[in-house]
């Protein structure tokens, strides 16, 4: 949020909500759906110094660790991905992914988030009895657990590293489709380090996944100069991608075509420097050209971010409106996963009590 010049837009946020305050209210009550969240990448710190405090004294190298600012001065991309040596240390047992999961889903929905399809890497950690089937499992009782509750409705897509062998991703595939009759599990997801390799390496799992019924959301171009890797992507006919940040025309063009909608992580992307600046941001020829889009995290935990702030910063740059920003957040229920018409009518019943009650 400091990064965001405010004075800049404070006629326009008195103008249409009345002061910042009401218009970050507004931000948190708004109905929202969170598309691209990272599990890892969203534990907070406190919650990380809470499974220390669990741990420590049985695993005493972990009272030595100390969950410092993750974003220090001149902070990029590259530092990123190291990060998750660190973070992976504290989840690396099946009761800790438990509880982070618990923290992270109660935090999305404190913030007003109604429909989250959550992304998560499952580990193995043979010392620990952590299997890929039991990591997937505890979310998928966690999530069973959550949903109960009718705060948010959480739905799973299995990630899959970039660097990954083929064998490893085809075991993460074959999980979520045998995964898949749980309702929980919805896709797949490649994520990671960009310089993890080529794309094609790991491409037949994706268009088996895609063959088996599942949705498929691809790390696409976020960063420069990889057009090979780009068109790889986009001929797996993915169902979303995140980023985009520097993605060819032809590309989002073909996106817009068939109306696969692009994840986009606006303050990952400034504080990665993968963008300049919000002002820059590629959203705004989204809006130009009528792409669809839908706003999300990426990691909440590491950026010290939620959704809301993300609409407010997204609201103040394009001098949206309360109505607008409903809008926008309304069209996210076109671009979920999860085929349950069911689901997509509940959703939009939750919208439209929203608007009734508070925009007309
Ligand atoms: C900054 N943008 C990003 N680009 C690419 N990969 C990202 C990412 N943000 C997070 N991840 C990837 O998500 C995994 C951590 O969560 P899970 O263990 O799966 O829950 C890591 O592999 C990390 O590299």
């Amino acid at each position: 949020m400091e990064r965001l010049d405010k004075a800049k837009y404070d006629d326009f946020v008195k103008e249409n909500y009345g002061s910042w305050e009401e218009f970050r209210e507004y931000c948190v009550k708004l109905p929202k759906i969170e598309l691209h969240a990272h599990l890892n990448g969203s534990i907070t710190p406190k919650t990380m110094n809470e499974l220390i405090e669990q741990r420590k004294d049985k695993e005493p190298d972990l009272a030595n660790f100390s969950v410092k600012n993750y974003i220090q001065p001149n902070f990029q991309l590259e530092d990123f991905f190291p990060l998750f040596n660190t973070v992976y240390r504290l989840t690396d047992n099946i009761k800790s992914i438990e509880y982070i999961a618990r923290n992270v889903l109660e935090e999305f929905s404190n913030d007003g988030v109604r429909y989250i399809e959550l992304r998560s890497t499952p580990r193995k950690n043979t010392e620990k009895g952590m299997t890929k089937q039991s990591y997937a499992e505890t979310l998928i009782s966690v999530i069973n657990e959550v949903n109960k509750k009718g705060n948010i409705i959480v739905r799973l897509i299995l990630s899959i590293d970039r660097k990954s062998t083929l064998e490893e991703a085809m075991e993460t595939v074959n999980l979520a489709i045998n995964l898949k009759s749980s309702g929980i599990v919805v896709g797949v997801d490649m994520c990671g380090n960009t310089n993890g390799g080529a794309f094609s390496r790991i491409k037949p799992a994706f268009e088996y996944a895609k063959k088996n019924g599942l949705g498929v959301t691809l790390h696409v171009a976020e960063i420069p100069n990889s057009r090979e890797d780009n068109l790889e992507m986009k001929s797996v006919l993915p169902d979303r991608m995140g980023h985009c940040t520097y993605l060819e025309d032809d590309i989002l063009k073909w996106a817009k075509d068939n109306k696969v909608a692009i994840e986009t992580c606006i303050t990952s992307n400034i504080i990665c420097r993968t963008v300049k600046s919000y002002e820059t941001h590629p959203f705004t020829d989204y809006i130009k050209n009528g792409q669809p889009f839908t706003i999300c995290t990426d990691d909440k935990g590491v950026f010290n971010c939620d959704l809301s702030n993300e609409y407010l910063i997204f609201g103040a740059i394009n001098n949206y409106n309360k109505k607008q920003l409903f809008e926008i957040s309304k069209k996210s229920i076109n671009y979920i996963m999860c085929k349950d018409n069911e689901l997509k009518r509940k959703l939009k019943e939750i919208w439209d009590n929203f608007e009734i009650n508070n925009l007309n």
